[in-house]
């Protein structure tokens, strides 16, 4: 079966919409799944699901002011329709403007009726004739900033609250780019030199990253990345710089018991194993089975031997696995994901004010759930792709308050080139992607006393 890209952007859309807590990874993987589809209708599928979901706020700003009765009369699936349409006339450049409109007309009336057909085709035909409406200038600053940026209002304040206008202004405008893709050596296998030259011919702009040495950024690959040769031979997986530090933290010797309590897919497992050179023991936990058998695969691919599963969660059980505790272990904790926006633009969307209790209660209770798996002596690593304080320094705080057997330590034994930068007076590192061009990370460092 095949599927044109908007009608499978539109599918998506809705999906998504209508699932509060789905991610879009989830909805994607579920409808994209059973598709055999034409490489090029996917790629342009992509291109609007995430296209739509970056500029939606924008998006939908144009829409309120067109339609005559507002947005919020707007039946949800013309809605979709309509950003679909208005994304590839605003901002693509090779889409034919009547390609545009057309598809989207014929979808409106599939969708929902012959009088819907008309409303759309109404509506993107006076979008068309004014391309500079509506205008932004008169609206209050932190309006104008959301808006222009598509990031939630919500947000905007709470971020003009804690950094001002001007920090604020650079940071919305660094989540909303599209981040290049970044991928880490895998050393097992191969040098960062090496993977460079197998990977030059098949992507534009390819650059070491300054501060993770195993790290490379490109852009424009002429495949997906999981079509490559590189990629089929296991010699990288793709993490963000930011993310890149944090096994650099953690740091285990090869030989060594390390405990990796919310591995997911397995990006700092996969990468704690090649800092351990393949030897010791690894042990991958996470709450989900399905996301650890995905692991699982993840690791055979990267040629790594070290690690064992064992879907857990160690805020309810304690397993035999545990021992006499672990040398090192990782929380890389569920979070907001508001450090991470530019890569996954549909976090803005889901994640609400009230959530951050929610995740800050959470964090807390893994934490102290993992500090019981350290041994005397060993290391316990606190990370999160969010910039928020609750989810961060104040998780760690209220951490080491009840946890008197435990103190801050150095994040880095060997500091990697500039790092020093990303470190604050308590000893966290936090990276930001308006100001280091990654995604924006929070991790801290502490040791069990012997
Ligand atoms: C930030 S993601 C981990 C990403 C992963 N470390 C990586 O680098 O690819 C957080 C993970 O925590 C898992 N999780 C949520 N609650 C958990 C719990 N109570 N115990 C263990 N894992 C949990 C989620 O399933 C999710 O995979």
């Amino acid at each position: 079966m095949t599927q044109d890209a908007r009608s499978l952007a539109f599918e998506i859309l809705t999906t998504f919409d209508k699932n509060a807590e789905a991610t879009l990874d989830s909805v994607m993987d579920r409808i994209t799944g059973k598709l055999e589809l034409d490489r090029r209708e996917m790629a342009l599928a992509n291109a609007l699901v995430y296209g739509v979901l970056r500029h939606r706020g924008r998006l939908d700003y144009t829409i309120d002011h067109f339609a005559s009765k507002g947005i919020a009369k707007i039946d949800k699936k013309i809605l979709a329709i309509l950003r679909i349409a208005l994304f590839q006339l605003r901002f693509m450049d090779r889409i034919p403007e009547s390609a545009a409109v057309n598809t989207a007309v014929e979808l409106a009336k599939m969708h929902a009726s012959e009088k819907s057909g008309g409303f759309v085709n109404a509506l993107l035909r006076n979008c068309l004739r004014e391309p500079d409406q509506p205008s932004l200038e008169d609206l209050a600053p932190e309006k104008k900033l959301a808006v222009e940026t598509s990031m939630p209002q919500w947000l905007v304040e709470k971020w003009i609250e804690r950094m001002g206008l001007e920090e604020t202004t650079a940071l919305c405008h660094a989540s909303n780019e599209i981040a290049p893709i970044t991928v880490r050596t895998n050393t097992l296998k191969t040098t960062r030199e090496a993977l460079m030259e197998a990977l030059a011919p098949q992507v534009e702009t390819l650059l070491p990253t300054p501060m993770s040495p195993l790290g490379l950024s490109f852009t424009a690959p002429k495949t997906a990345i999981f079509e490559m040769d590189a990629f089929k031979e296991g010699l990288f997986q793709a993490q963000d710089e930011a993310a890149q530090l944090i096994a650099l933290m953690v740091n285990p010797k090869p030989g060594q018991r390390v405990l990796d309590v919310c591995a997911g897919v397995g990006g700092k497992s996969g990468h704690l194993a090649q800092v351990m050179n393949n030897q010791g023991e690894l042990v991958s936990m996470d709450v989900e089975d399905y996301k650890l058998q995905s692991l699982a695969r993840e690791m055979k691919r990267l040629g790594i031997t070290n690690i064992t599963t064992h879907a857990c969660d160690l805020t309810r059980e304690s397993p035999e696995i545990i021992g006499d505790g672990f040398d090192a272990v990782l929380v890389d904790a569920p979070c907001s994901g508001l450090g991470v926006i530019r890569r996954n633009p549909d976090t803005k969307w889901k994640y609400f004010k009230r959530n951050a209790t929610r995740h800050t209660k959470k964090q807390k209770s893994i934490l102290s759930a993992a500090a019981r798996c350290v041994r005397p002596g060993g290391t316990l690593v606190y990370a999160v792709c969010s910039m928020e304080p609750e989810e961060n320094g104040a998780v760690v705080e209220a951490f080491l308050e009840k946890h008197t057997d435990f103190r801050m330590m150095e994040p880095f034994d060997a500091m990697p080139e500039g790092a020093d930068a990303l470190i604050s007076p308590e000893g966290f590192v936090a990276t930001l992607p308006h100001k280091h061009g990654m995604d924006g990370f929070f991790a801290a460092r502490m040791v069990r006393k012997g």
